[in-house]
């Protein structure tokens, strides 16, 4: 049996103040697999990142990357592990280069290794030619495109981004989600040989391939549905994901607890 890259169980993480921002939630990332978290405002996506990569620990429940509780062994659920924070991270009086030699350096890559793997990421991100610029000089869209190669630097097999699009016009936005899809359809793989899994959390749902991807539809805290698009659409009884994703998370859920599972995928 396929072990998930991520896989999410019972998951409840409170703030204080009785609140929960994340309640039982239940899903996972398979393989190969484009799952976007699909959530408005407030539904927990940032949360559950938070819990995910180990800086938050969750009031009950796990978070297992490739079958390692990130709780009790993050050392290897981080290790299989990309992440792109909603946050932009590179030095911008840096050079792509020197931003993307610092974190292989810091992951013990050796400076010829690191070099290789550099130049195959920037190719792979289309950006090879903007190496050598500060990050200050670049647009938005090459700056996530160079925190996306930084990223897969240590050659994971799960990547996770935090609203990556924010702030990015129409054509970058564009770009930036093909580039991620080629990277699950094509010969992606971490150093264990596993294909790349991405999560990527929006709350727009155009940047969804509603043939291919499959969801997370999360609101106030809750797990609304999961599984391949096209299921999760029929299974609430929708014709499209945008249809489907505005009657899982309207204000005043039909029934609060009609949740669509895995099992509709
Ligand atoms: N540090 C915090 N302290 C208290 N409450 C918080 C904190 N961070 C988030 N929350 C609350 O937890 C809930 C989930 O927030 P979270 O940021 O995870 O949602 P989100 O889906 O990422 O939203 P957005 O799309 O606006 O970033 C919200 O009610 C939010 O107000």
């Amino acid at each position: 049996m396929t072990v998930p890259a991520l896989e999410a169980a019972g998951l409840r993480h409170s703030y204080g103040g009785g609140r929960m921002a994340l309640e039982d939630a239940a899903f996972t990332v398979m393989p190969g697999h484009f799952t976007c978290l699909l959530g408005p405002n407030g539904a927990g996506k940032s949360t559950l990142f938070a819990l995910a990569t180990g800086l938050l620990r969750p009031t009950a429940g796990h978070v297992r990357i490739h079958g390692h509780d990130i709780a009790l062994e993050p050392g290897k659920a981080l290790a299989r592990m990309g992440v792109v924070f909603q946050q932009p991270t590179l030095d911008l009086d840096l050079t792509v280069m020197q931003n993307l030699r610092y974190f292989a350096a810091l992951h013990g890559i050796g400076r010829r290794e690191a070099n290789r793997r550099i130049e195959a990421e920037l190719v792979r991100l289309s950006l090879y030619e903007r190496a050598g610029e500060k990050v200050r000089a670049l647009n938005g869209g090459h700056r996530r495109r160079a925190e996306i190669a930084r990223a897969l630097l240590h050659r994971p097999s799960l990547l996770l981004l935090d609203e990556p699009t924010v702030g990015l016009d129409i054509p970058a936005r564009r770009t930036l989600i093909r580039h991620v899809h080629a990277l699950c359809a094509g010969d992606g793989t971490g150093d264990d040989g596993d294909r790349i899994a991405v999560l990527w959390a929006t709350h727009l749902i155009d940047e969804i391939d509603p043939a291919t991807d499959h969801v997370v539809v999360l609101h106030r805290g809750r797990v609304r549905a999961s599984g391949a698009a096209p299921a999760v659409s029929a299974a609430a009884g929708c014709a499209t994901v945008a249809e489907a994703f505005d009657r899982l998370t309207a204000t005043r859920p039909a029934k609060e607890s009609s949740s669509i599972g895995e099992a509709a995928a």
